[in-house]
């Protein structure tokens, strides 16, 4: 295990005020529910998706619009800003609520969204001593290799901020994909017992602090993916596939019982290539049996957040 290196933590974070231009906010209805959307412009230019169509919908669709956000970002950077500013806070939040943030990692383009989090102010300001860090998902290769989720999170992010070494639970890659499968959930049944990670009074399954997904552009989230049967397990909280349709083939992976029992979802979608996967999930009239994993997160006891840009919502109308 690595350990992680940096400045020591130190005072509360400071508020830090965002220079975004004032967002429209709206609501958007989809198959699944309701979602308030918010066009963050750093340029007053009217967003090339046309003006969201307003849902205004009082009540159950407005209680759960709450719940669901979808953030839209002219500029990567501001992404990157809110995404560092959102995870500050809900660090703050937890580890002054029970002196620990369970905070789940995936790999891809997630990870050089959260290098804000190792600048200041977040990194002399955040409490990275309470943080307690996991994988949504890791290839069954060995952690320095090329493909390992830990060595991405690792070289970018985690060896520039100071979580404490035994605080850092990397998968067993020493393990067959088997083994390491059930060596994770092992892993987070004791630091259940322990009380690090909290449980779901909703679902009886782990309540993580903050999940932070990616998504591929077929719609795969962590290392479920499309047609895969694991998509629904709904027992195990780690399972894992062994012909993975993204290389390499072997991975383990958090259920969607552990994904959609979190209290905070983060989910990062940027770049056109996601606009397919992310018409389907968002689009009002895209309601079909065969769900994407993507349509799949669904917080059962928490709230969840898309950070996305235009590019990758260029294929909806309504926004
Ligand atoms: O293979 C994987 O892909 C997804 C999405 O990656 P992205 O680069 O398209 O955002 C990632 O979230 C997951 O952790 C990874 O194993």
């Amino acid at each position: 295990m690595s350990t992680a290196t940096g400045a020591a933590a130190s005072n509360s974070l400071s508020p830090t005020t965002s220079r975004r231009s004032s967002p429209s906010s709206r609501i958007l209805t989809t198959p699944r529910g309701s979602l308030s959307c918010r066009l963050l412009s750093s340029s007053p230019s009217q967003s090339p998706l046309g003006p969201v169509s307003a849902m205004a919908s009082p009540g159950a669709a407005g209680e759960a619009a709450s719940r669901k956000k979808l953030l839209i970002f002219d500029a990567e950077k501001d992404l990157a800003a809110s995404l560092a500013e959102h995870a500050a806070g809900l660090s703050e939040k937890f580890a002054a609520e029970r002196s620990a943030f369970t905070v789940v990692l995936s790999g891809g383009s997630l990870i050089k969204a959260l290098r804000k989090l190792a600048e200041p102010p977040y990194l002399e300001a955040v409490d990275w001593s309470r943080w307690h860090v996991f994988w949504a998902d890791e290839r069954v290769v060995p952690k320095d290799h090329a493909d390992s989720n830990y060595k991405l999170a690792m070289d970018e992010f985690l060896s520039k901020v100071p979580v404490p070494a035994n605080q850092v639970y990397a998968m067993n890659d020493a393990l067959s994909v088997e083994g390491a499968a059930d060596d994770y959930e092992n892993c987070l049944k004791q630091l259940i017992k322990n009380g690090v990670i909290a449980v779901s009074p909703v679902t009886g399954f782990p309540k993580f602090d903050l999940m932070l997904l990616g998504m591929g552009p077929d719609g795969h989230i962590a290392s479920l993916f499309p047609g895969h049967p694991i998509v629904n397990e709904n027992q195990k909280l780690v399972t894992y596939v062994k012909d993975s349709p993204k290389p390499p083939p072997e991975r383990i992976t958090f259920t969607f019982p552990v994904i959609n029992s979190s209290a905070h979802i983060a989910l990062m979608v940027t770049g056109a290539g996601k606009a397919g996967a992310v018409h389907k999930a968002l689009s009002a009239n895209e309601s079909s049996s065969d769900l994407l994993p993507v349509e799949m997160v669904e917080p059962q006891d928490g709230e969840m957040t898309w950070f996305t840009d235009k590019p990758a919502m260029s294929m909806l109308s309504r926004i």
